[in-house]
Order: structure tokens, then C-alpha cells, then sequence
């Protein structure tokens, strides 16, 4: 099947390449009003657009961080916002070789006849938001799709109705100049097992590339944000070097060898948690033809964000704890991380149940696959 060769394909080649870069990966800061608002209100700062902002601002020029990171994921009004001084983000994002991209789903609405699993709404204009996008700066583009492990979940229809969202938003995006990070993020709520996360990560993972593959995408001008495979929320914890053997496995019998990099989401693990993951997985010696690295937000942010708790004062302090994150995930996508950055604040669990954003929300602000052969994992090792 061949891809799509428009006129950018040279230009996402590359920028999906160098976002992939090892020893970088992406700072998401593109919660969407509501989601940052509780965010906001854990250190009790009101949800305005100047604190919105200065939180960005305290991310975006904390010393020598972005030399940890490749892209910012940003919400469509950050996009648009500027420094304090005057400079437009997307300016100084830039200058410091970093690459700023956009969220541009609508959210989520719930399928209906199923046990409250949803699809992504936002194709509707979504080419000429991502031409707008593009003019202003932008250079990548991030669509989270929300699937859920149940008795009966992820049901035929929402594997389905994902995996074209993602597919029809991804070559919309390269039609315009964006590389798509493509989100199919499976929620850890439940009491599942590892073996059942594998299970339901290897039945989505396949259906996405076989519709990516439909659709024309170019492969090599996108990047894959999945969830790590863990057990449930309601399971017993095992350790990195287990959710490292089960996610590189599902991850090797899935993405094609020509997408360039992984970049996880952190799904509500703790800070110290996501990073000794992805050190874990950096440390397996196997062949992993992509890179591994983090698109965090909650496991990036957390300790910064207490440690600021929206005062001027703390705003210095707080960047330092950043820069440690940066760091930490920095050497995990090296395989190099000892463990140990930030101390016990990172240690804090981020679980929030059920996470995800439902399109009403937005507006208000603008079979299990039980037979698998987990057996297989003699192929790591
Ligand atoms: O619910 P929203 O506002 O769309 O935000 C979802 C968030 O989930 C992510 O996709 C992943 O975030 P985590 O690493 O915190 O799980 C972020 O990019 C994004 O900010």
C-alpha cells in the first residue's frame, strides 16, 4: 500500500525524526482549559488565562530544560501566547531548538450501545485548523483516542472507530505540513492484569496501523504515543524491568520499524514511576527499531507545579525541579537513569479515574483478547 507523498514529506520526515532524537522528548503541555483548571486548583490558583500562562512560562524558560526536550505539545490558546517580555512562545520555542506542535481533538463523546467508551471528535475543519496551525508555528499535531479495558472492552466498534479517527486526523495532518503524534491511549482503570493490558495494547496498536496504512500515511512522518502495559489501577504493582518486557513486546509485534520514535504518555503513574519505565525499557537488549522516549504531562509537571503554587517567588525553585525531570527522563531514554531525581514529591501517585475530557466539557471551554500467548515472551531476552 503506498503512502501518501504530498508536498511535505521531506519536512515531516525530518521533523518526526528529530523529535525522536535520543536523549529528548516532548513536554505535553496541552491540557485543555478544563483539564488544567484541576490542575490549577490543586495548588488553588484560579483557572484565568494569566495564570494559564504564567505556568507555561515558568516550563518553557526554566534553564536548560528545553535542552532535554525535542517539542511542546500546546493547547490552542498557549499557541498563541507570549512571554511576559513579549516574545511569542512558538518564538522562543524555536530559538531553542525545540519544536512546538498542537492538540487539536475536540475531546471525547461516548459510543452509543456501549459501556461508556468513546471516540475523539474534531475532523470537522480540522485541515484548515491545521493550516492555521502551521502558519502560526506549528510543526506537529497530538489526537488522543480513549479506549478502556472491561469484561467486554475494548468493544469491536471502539477499536474500530479509534483507530480510522486516528488514521483520517493523521493524513489530514501530513496533507498539511503536521506530523501527527498518534494517541490510542488505554486507560488503566480496573483490576486487570499485565497480561490483559498486553492483550487489549497488541489488538489496538494493530488495528491502528492496519488504518494508517489504509488511509496513506507516511509512517516515517509520524510518532506513536501509546500507554505503557502495566497492570490495572487496582492490581498489585510489578516492577519497571516486567512493564519494560510487556511493552516492548507489544510494541515489537505491532509498529512498523519505520515509524522513528514512541513517546509514552504517563497515564497517572508517579513521576519517578514513568521514568524508571522508560529507563527499563531503554535497558532491554533486544532490538527496538524506534526510539523510546516520554511525551509526559502530569510525570513532568506534578513536583514543578507544587513546588510553585502559583507564586513569583517559588518560580526559580520550581524550575530547577523541572530541569531534574528533564534530566531524569532525558537519561531514561538513554537507558541511563540511576534513580532518585526530585526525591519523595515524585514519588506521588497521579491516578485520577476514568481520564479523559468529554466533548461537553470542551464546548463549555471552546473481548478482551484472553487467548493471548503471553508465553511468547521468551522473544525478549
Ligand atoms: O484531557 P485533555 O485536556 O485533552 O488532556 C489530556 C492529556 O493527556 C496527555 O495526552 C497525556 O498526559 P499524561 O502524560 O499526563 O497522561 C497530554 O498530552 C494531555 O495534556
Amino acid at each position: 500500500m503506498s503512502a501518501f507523498v504530498g508536498k511535505y514529506a521531506d519536512e515531516l520526515i525530518k521533523n518526526a525524526k528529530f523529535i525522536a532524537t535520543p536523549g529528548k522528548g516532548i513536554l505535553a503541555a496541552d491540557e485543555s482549559t478544563g483539564t488544567i483548571g484541576k490542575r490549577l486548583s490543586s495548588i488553588n490558583v484560579e483557572n484565568i488565562e494569566s495564570n494559564r500562562q504564567a505556568l507555561r512560562e515558568l516550563l518553557f524558560t526554566a534553564p536548560d530544560a528545553v535542552t532535554y526536550l525535542s517539542g511542546v505539545i500546546l493547547f490552542e490558546e498557549t499557541l498563541y501566547q507570549k512571554t511576559t517580555d513579549g516574545k511569542p512562545f512558538v518564538d522562543l520555542l524555536l530559538e531553542n531548538d525545540v519544536l512546538p506542535g498542537i492538540k487539536v481533538d475536540k475531546g471525547t463523546v461516548d459510543l452509543a450501545g456501549t459501556d461508556g467508551e468513546t471516540t475523539t471528535q474534531g475532523l470537522d475543519s480540522l485541515g484548515s485548523r491545521c493550516a492555521q496551525y502551521y502558519k502560526a508555528g506549528a510543526r506537529f499535531a497530538k489526537w488522543r483516542a480513549v479506549l478502556k479495558i472491561g469484561p467486554k472492552e475494548p468493544s469491536e466498534l471502539s477499536i474500530q472507530q479509534n483507530a480510522q479517527g486516528l488514521a483520517r486526523y493523521a493524513i489530514i495532518c501530513q496533507e498539511n505540513g503536521l506530523v501527527p503524534i498518534v494517541e490510542p491511549e488505554i486507560l488503566t482503570d480496573g483490576s486487570h492484569d499485565i497480561k490483559q493490558c498486553a492483550a487489549a495494547t497488541e489488538m489496538v496498536l494493530a488495528a491502528v496501523y492496519k488504518a494508517l496504512n489504509e488511509q496513506h500515511v507516511l509512517l516515517e512522518g509520524t510518532l506513536l504515543k501509546p500507554n505503557m502495559v502495566t497492570p490495572g489501577s487496582q492490581s498489585a504493582k510489578v516492577t519497571p524491568e516486567v512493564i519494560a518486557e510487556a511493552t516492548v513486546i507489544a510494541l515489537r509485534r505491532t509498529v512498523p520499524a519505520a515509524v522513528p520514535g514512541i513517546v509514552f504518555l504517563s497515564g497517572g503513574q508517579s513521576e519517578e514511576e514513568a521514568t524508571l519505565n522508560l529507563n527499563a525499557m531503554n535497558k532491554l537488549n533486544v532490538l527496538k527499531p524506534w526510539t523510546l522516549s516520554f511525551s509526559f504531562g502530569r510525570a513532568l509537571q506534578q513536583s514543578t507545579l507544587k513546588t510553585w503554587g502559583g507564586k513569583k517567588e517559588n518560580v526559580a525553585k520550581a524550575q530547577e525541579v523541572f530541569l531534574a525531570r528533564c534530566k531524569a527522563n532525558s537519561d531514561a531514554t538513554l537507558g541511563k537513569y540511576g534513580g532518585g531525581a526530585g526525591g519523595g514529591l515524585a514519588s506521588e501517585s497521579l491516578y485520577v479515574e476514568g481520564y479523559k475530557i468529554h466533548i461537553t466539557y470542551w464546548a463549555m471551554h471552546h473481548q478482551l483478547y484472553c487467548s493471548y500467548l503471553f508465553s511468547h515472551s521468551a522473544v525478549v531476552g
